[in-house]
């Protein structure tokens, strides 16, 4: 299978441009789910605001990607990622999140989760945990342009994840050929909230393609 994407010629200030016109629509309608969720307004502004989301969607709806942003993307660019439900910057089921990484195959993030993103009362989605973990694990094993999959994934909830401020870590452990080991855990105010074990696995097709890294000798704990 060749690589997913399908590569354009969009230049980077032109995607720059771009990312400047929808971050803000994209802010607006992450506030918009905020409003959905939380607003005690009576049912004729209900029934108003529909008619303005409505109205909104047709114009949107005037023209639409062939492709999901995923594929259509640049490779090495940020547009890759725009529809990514973790850091996408147009896509507004993303808390956002800003990934920061390095070489050695650490990441990291500070990050907020309000009232969308609740399962029980007052804690995060077990799911939207184990979403942002997988997110940045990604990323820490991405650190080392690695183009892996999580295989398997493994979290251990020690106590509920507050609504609020966060920071998630990620780390590489160790490579065993095409297998990348990797942990994680997520810090609330107390300390961890959720400990995660991972192993990653460079799938088959992208094999022959990396001569580099991959086999290569052990990385060693690399947690911060
Ligand atoms: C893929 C394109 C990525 C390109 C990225 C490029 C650069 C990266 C840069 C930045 C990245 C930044 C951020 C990343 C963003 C988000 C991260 C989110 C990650 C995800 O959200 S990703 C979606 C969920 N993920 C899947 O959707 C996987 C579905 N699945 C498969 O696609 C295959 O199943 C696969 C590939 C897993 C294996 O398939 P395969 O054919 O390549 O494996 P094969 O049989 O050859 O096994 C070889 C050795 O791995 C062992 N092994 C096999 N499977 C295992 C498993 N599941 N767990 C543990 N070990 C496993 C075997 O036991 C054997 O081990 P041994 O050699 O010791 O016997």
């Amino acid at each position: 299978m060749a690589w997913p994407y399908v590569a354009d010629d969009t230049s980077d200030p032109l995607l720059a441009a771009d990312a400047e016109v929808w971050q803000p629509f994209t802010d607006a309608v992450r506030e918009l789910v905020d409003a959905c969720v939380q607003s005690d307004v009576d049912a004729d502004d209900v029934r108003a605001a529909q008619a303005d989301v409505e109205a909104a969607l047709a114009r949107l709806g005037k023209a639409r990607l062939s492709t999901t942003l995923g594929q259509s993307g640049t490779v090495g660019s940020r547009r890759r990622a725009w529809g990514n439900p973790v850091i996408g910057v147009r896509n507004p089921i993303a808390p956002p999140l800003h990934v920061d990484s390095d070489p050695a195959g650490r990441a990291w993030s500070d990050f907020h989760l309000g009232p969308a993103y609740e399962g029980p009362p007052g804690l995060v989605h077990g799911g939207v945990v184990s979403l942002i973990i997988d997110q940045v694990l990604g990323h820490a094993v991405g650190a080392g342009r690695q183009p892996a999959m999580t295989g398997t994934l493994t979290i251990r909830y020690e106590r509920g994840t507050p609504l609020g401020d966060l920071r998630v870590e990620a780390w590489v452990e160790r490579r065993e050929g095409v297998k990348i080991h990797a942990g994680a855990h997520v810090l609330g105010p107390d300390g961890p909230t959720a400990v995660a074990e991972a192993v990653f696995i460079v799938p088959r097709r992208f094999r022959d393609q990396l001569s580099d890294g991959i086999g290569a000798a052990d990385q060693g704990s690399t947690q911060g």
